[in-house]
C-alpha cells in the first residue's frame, strides 16, 4: 500500500475506485465497504483509494470540544489497511482552510483533479465543503460530466457502521473487550513505552512494565485488571496481565497502564510494548493491607493464565 500525504506529490492513479471516510478502528463494518472498493476495482482492474483526513476534521472545527477518542492511531490504521490489501491511502492534512473550500471547488479541484476516479463509493448521507453544503446530490449532478461511476452506500449500512463504531467505543469504555473484539474483527490493542513507575512492583513480586502511550487521543479501557497478550517490539506475543487504574491502594491519582509479564524477567525500560485486550477480570479494588492485593494479584495472574490457555 503506498501512503500519501502530499496532495501535490500524488501519482496518476489507474481507474481510481475511491471512498472517503476516517476508517477509524478498521472494524468488521469497514471491512465490507473495503470489500466492495476491491470487488469495483477488480472489476475495472482500477486501483483501490482511500482518503482520510489527519487530524480528525472534528479535532480542528471544535477544538474546545476535545473528547474525541481514537480506536487507531494513524499509524495503526495504516498498518490495518495495508492487512486489507488497499492500494493506496491518501492522508489529507485537514486544516481550517482545507474545511473552507466550496463543494463545488472540492469535488472539481480535490476529487476529480486529483484523482480522477472511475468510481466514488459513498454514504447516502456524506457531505462535503465549506459548512457541509455539499452532498450526494452534487455528486449525481455532475456525475456525467466528469464521467464517474457513483456507488450509494445505503443508509442500513451507513447506519450499521456508525452504530457498531459507537457499540465498540462503548463496550472498550465498559470493559466489555469481548464484544469490542467480535465488532473489530480482531483483538483490540494499544502501544505504548515503557517508563519508569514507582518501583513498587518488583518488591510485590510482581514487577510491571508502565506504559506511555503515543499519542494521548488514544481510547483507553475502562479501568480495572484484564488478560492480555503484550508484544515486545513487535515480537511474539507473550501471555500477561495487564492493570489500568490509579492504584488507589497506595492512593495513587494519575491512570496508569501496568503489564506483568507471565514468566519473564528482563529489563524492558524504553522498549515498544504492543498489548493487546483478550478478557476483562475484574475492577479495581483499594486494598487495606498489601499482601491481599497481592494475594488478589496472585487469583488474576492464574485467571489470566487460564483465560489465554
Ligand atoms: C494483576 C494486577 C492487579 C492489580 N490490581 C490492583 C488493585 O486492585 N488495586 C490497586 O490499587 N492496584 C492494583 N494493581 C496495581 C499495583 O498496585 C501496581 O502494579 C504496583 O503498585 C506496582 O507499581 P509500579 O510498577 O509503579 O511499581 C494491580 C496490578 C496488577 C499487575
Ligand atoms: N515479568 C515482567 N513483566 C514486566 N516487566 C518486567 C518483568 N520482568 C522484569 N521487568 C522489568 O521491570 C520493570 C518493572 O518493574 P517495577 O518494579 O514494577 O518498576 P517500575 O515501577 O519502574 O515499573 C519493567 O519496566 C521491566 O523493565
Amino acid at each position: 500500500m503506498q501512503v500519501h500525504r502530499d496532495l501535490d506529490q500524488l501519482p496518476e492513479f489507474r481507474n481510481a475506485i475511491i471512498t472517503i471516510g476516517t476508517f477509524d478502528g478498521v472494524h468488521a463494518g469497514h471491512r465490507f465497504i473495503i470489500e466492495q472498493l476491491q470487488q469495483a476495482a477488480k472489476e475495472c482492474h482500477g486501483e483501490t483509494v482511500i482518503i482520510t483526513f489527519d487530524p480528525h476534521p472534528r479535532e480542528v472545527l471544535q477544538p474546545q470540544s476535545n473528547t474525541l477518542r481514537l480506536l487507531t492511531t494513524l499509524p495503526e490504521k495504516i498498518a490495518l489497511l495495508e492487512k486489507e490489501g488497499i492500494d493506496h491511502l491518501v492522508v489529507v492534512p485537514f486544516t481550517k482552510a482545507f474545511s473552507e473550500m466550496s463543494a463545488i471547488s472540492y469535488l472539481e479541484d480535490f476529487l476529480i483533479q486529483r484523482f480522477r476516479p472511475h468510481t466514488i463509493i459513498i454514504g447516502y448521507d456524506h457531505r462535503f465543503g465549506h459548512n457541509r453544503e455539499g452532498g450526494l446530490e452534487l455528486l449525481e449532478a455532475e456525475q456525467q460530466q466528469y464521467g464517474f461511476q457513483l456507488i450509494e452506500i445505503p443508509k442500513q449500512v451507513v447506519h450499521d457502521l456508525t452504530v457498531s463504531s459507537t457499540k465498540i467505543r462503548n463496550s472498550l469504555n465498559e470493559g466489555a473487550v469481548q464484544l469490542a473484539n467480535e465488532l473489530l474483527g480482531y483483538t483490540y490493542f494499544l502501544t505504548g513505552t515503557v517508563c519508569h513507575g514507582d518501583k513498587m512492583g518488583r518488591q510485590l513480586g510482581y514487577p510491571t512494565a508502565n506504559l506511555q502511550l503515543a499519542d494521548s487521543r488514544k481510547l483507553i479501557p475502562a479501568e480495572g485488571i484484564y488478560a492480555v497478550r503484550a508484544s515486545i517490539n513487535g515480537q511474539a506475543p507473550l501471555p500477561a496481565v495487564m492493570s489500568i487504574g490509579n492504584r488507589p491502594t497506595f492512593n495513587g491519582t494519575d491512570l496508569r497502564l501496568e503489564v506483568h509479564i507471565f514468566d519473564f524477567n528482563q529489563d524492558i525500560y524504553d522498549q515498544q510494548v504492543t498489548v493487546s485486550f483478550v478478557d476483562y477480570i475484574r475492577p479495581n479494588r483499594k486494598f487495606e493491607k498489601i499482601e491481599e492485593l497481592v494475594a488478589q494479584m496472585d487469583l488474576d495472574s492464574a485467571k489470566a493464565r487460564e483465560i489465554l490457555g
